[in-house]
């Protein structure tokens, strides 16, 4: 499908986004491992999420949805089930390496694939940490894609130090350890998102935190809970970034999590120069949840790299858009792992923002734009990434012309209403 964004005159709006993938990714898993009820408010109806849904149910869990009420009936640790079929995580990275984990530590056969996107991306990252542990993992490219055929049971505890800040890493390791005997150990080269430790600790685990060191204890006697979802940061960035750079713009956006391990954009904005409130600022479940306000102005460049970078990686492709509409220099660095994801981001970021008449030049491990020019609407690629086809809609906003993105759809993801909230808050 594709859609056509035409320039706004200014934005206008007190809106909410959708609950946090990341966030509802985990209340289905941890349900599914907890006996009893977990009872899941505001859950992501995004794709990826309806995803982990389906592998559980695949395993025997029963859930049932109900609009954005998800309820978990979990029987314990050694209640999943050997799958029938192979288990689909469709364009789902955070499903595939989260139920990695959880897999490797069940006594039966499961074979884990996904679309071509996923089919793509880096898999050894998972299987040498859970391999390590006692699992028996088999997959395409020597041991390095998906598919991948899993044998699990008889995990013994170890202490993992990861190569990579990766919070789908650090999650399959602690989620297999909670089936192994004793603690098990991740230390990351710089700290993840840690929505697992939060919630693991909310349902009953023993977790313990230390910097970059995480340890959760095995067999614990989880609890099926109540989770309410904050909105996800990384929808709302879109809506920021939009409201920060539109003259004239005021917007609020409510319910947004603002876990700081997730908030790294709020951080650079404010660096930039953008006028952001963040107030009502409140805790659900463990996880702090923030209204935001903000009013349209200059931003300027920013220099962004080092241990914030996990805390902002998937809002990278809309920070780009700010950095292309500020005045002044914007340097990313330390920032390859956006290489690794439902698209090459550096890629598409620079082809996206370069066609559209940015100076932007792509690095390694980042990019630099130059902003200040005035985009020009044109025919985009989403490459069938969310994240990019919504950072094409933000730029479209104040382009010159017509933005026609193609695949536009791909934001099911993620954000399924997102072009809906577009048309809400924009004033022609
Ligand atoms: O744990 C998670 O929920 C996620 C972790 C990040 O991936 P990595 O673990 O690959 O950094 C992020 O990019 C992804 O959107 C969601
Ligand atoms: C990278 C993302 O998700 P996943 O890794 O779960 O596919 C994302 O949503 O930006």
């Amino acid at each position: 499908m594709e859609v056509v964004i035409n320039p706004v005159r200014t934005l206008r709006g007190d809106v909410q986004v959708p609950g946090d993938k990341s966030i509802s990714h985990r209340a289905v898993m941890l349900g599914a491992l907890a006996m009893g009820e977990t009872e899941i408010e505001n859950f992501l109806t995004g794709e990826d999420c309806l995803s982990t849904i389906r592998v559980a149910q695949s395993l025997g869990v029963d859930i049932k949805m109900d609009q954005n009420r998800v309820l978990v009936r979990g029987g314990g640790l050694d209640a999943l089930r050997e799958p029938g079929d192979v288990l689909d995580a469709g364009n789902s990275g955070t499903t595939m390496r989260m139920m990695a984990g959880i897999l490797a530590g069940c006594p039966f056969f499961s074979v884990l694939t996904g679309d071509a996107s996923l089919r793509c991306r880096p898999m050894r990252r998972v299987i040498q940490p859970l391999t390590a542990m006692g699992a028996r993992i088999a997959a395409r490219g020597g041991n390095a894609y998906a598919p991948m055929a899993i044998s699990g049971g008889d995990l013994c505890a170890i202490t993992y130090t990861s190569p990579v800040a990766s919070a789908q890493v650090k999650s399959a390791v602690l989620l297999a350890g909670l089936f192994a005997d004793g603690p098990t150990t991740v230390i990351e080269p710089a700290r993840s998102r840690d929505h697992t430790e939060r919630m693991l600790e909310y349902f009953g685990a023993r977790v313990e935190v230390e910097d970059k060191r995480v340890t959760v204890w095995g067999r614990p006697d989880l609890r099926g809970r109540k989770v309410t979802v904050p909105g996800d940061m990384s929808s709302a960035v879109f809506l920021l970034v939009a409201g920060a750079t539109v003259p004239g713009a005021e917007l609020v956006v409510r319910n947004v999590g603002i876990n700081p391990t997730r908030a790294g954009a709020l951080d650079i904005l404010v660096q930039m120069g953008a006028d952001l409130q963040i107030f009502n600022e409140r805790r659900v479940n463990g996880e702090p949840v923030g209204d935001i306000r903000v009013r349209g102005g200059r931003l300027t460049g920013a220099k962004i790299g080092g241990a914030i970078i996990p805390y902002l990686i998937d809002e990278l492709p809309a920070l780009a858009v700010a950095a292309a509409l500020a005045e002044g220099e914007t340097v990313v660095r330390d920032a390859a792992e956006l290489r690794y994801k439902e698209t090459d981001r550096i890629d598409a970021v620079v082809k996206l923002l370069g066609a559209m008449g940015a100076n932007i030049t792509g690095r390694e491990d980042g990019f630099i734009v130059r902003g200040g020019r005035k985009l020009t609407g044109t025919v985009c690629d989403s490459f069938g990434d969310h994240r990019i086809a919504m950072a094409a809609a933000v730029a479209g906003l104040q382009a010159r012309g017509t933005t026609r993105i193609k695949e536009a759809d791909c934001v099911r993801i993620s954000y399924p209403a997102f072009f809906d909230t577009l048309n809400l808050i924009s004033v022609q």
